[in-house]
């Protein structure tokens, strides 16, 4: 993997191989969602930056494929953590549970295996006509529309933990949040919700505390975490980013 200090991923090498051996416990994962299964306070002592990080680095298989469900997992991780920090960010911990619950249901359905990939999931919907391409009307909810609302958070997160990774022990995360959401998914958002992610951002901590709410040791032990996981991230967002290029999929409606 370009990008990963080999050196660096040993706690990577080791979550997957105790995930493999089903030693390591996967945080639970229930078929239908709710903000409550997400809430952190049911699982506070157990979110761990590290299991977010490992889902994501599961997502690209060796065809260069995007697999949905660690996909799903990584997301439901980070709303979990998004709902310790405070129920000021509720609006946006149910968008993104509704979305993650919406491509879930996909996984869950007679069709499942169409929604085993981004891949096939493009293909499938494509090929029967289940994408609104011009205006929401019959398939408000495809799962390509769906996905292409996380793929662009996927955006905003990637710059945002490269932001954190970076900055200085004295920089605010509210800074680095909003100059990150403006650069990325504030494009898509109309006004009202720009303004209330902005209010949102406010009660941010300092970026050092951030880093060590983090729950993997102190805020240098976050920073290598996120240095080593950002590459598999920013793969997983490059894949999706080519894939709707390619079938004219990044505007939907
Ligand atoms: C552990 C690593 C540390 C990072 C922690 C980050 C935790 C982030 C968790 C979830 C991220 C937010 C996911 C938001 C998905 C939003 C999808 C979207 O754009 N939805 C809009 C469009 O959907 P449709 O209306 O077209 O169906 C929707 O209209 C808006 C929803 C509500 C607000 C979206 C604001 C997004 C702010 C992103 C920054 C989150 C900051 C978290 C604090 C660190």
């Amino acid at each position: 993997m370009a990008g990963a200090g080999a050196s660096g991923v040993d706690w990577l090498r080791r979550e997957r191989a105790g995930q493999q051996s089903g030693k390591r416990k996967q945080p639970a994962e229930g078929s239908r969602g709710s903000l409550q299964r997400f809430n952190m306070a049911a699982g506070a002592e157990t979110f761990s930056l590290r299991e977010v990080l490992v889902a994501f680095t599961a997502c690209v298989s060796e065809q260069r494929e995007v697999r949905v469900d660690p996909y799903l997992a990584g997301w439901k991780g980070l709303v979990r953590f998004l709902n310790c920090l405070g129920t000021i960010f509720s609006f946006i911990s149910k968008d993104a549970v509704t979305k993650i619950e919406i491509i879930e249901n996909y996984r869950n359905s007679d069709q499942r295996e169409k929604y085993l990939t981004v891949q096939s999931m493009v293909e499938y919907e494509l090929a029967n006509g289940l994408v609104d391409l011009q205006q929401r009307s019959k398939h408000p909810n495809s799962g390509c529309r769906t996905f292409l609302r996380l793929h662009r958070a996927l955006h905003w997160l990637q710059m945002f933990l490269e932001g954190l990774r970076t900055g200085e022990d004295n920089s605010k995360t509210s800074v680095i949040c909003s100059e990150t959401y403006n650069a990325s998914l504030a494009n898509y958002h109309p006004w009202i919700i720009r303004k209330a992610a902005g209010v949102a951002f406010c009660a941010l901590p300092t970026r050092n505390t951030f880093l060590e709410t983090m729950n993997v040791g102190t805020a240098e032990e976050a920073v290598a975490m996120l240095g080593d996981a950002l590459p598999y991230i920013c793969e997983v967002y490059k894949i999706t980013e080519e894939l709707y290029a390619q079938h004219k999929l990044l505007d939907l409606p």
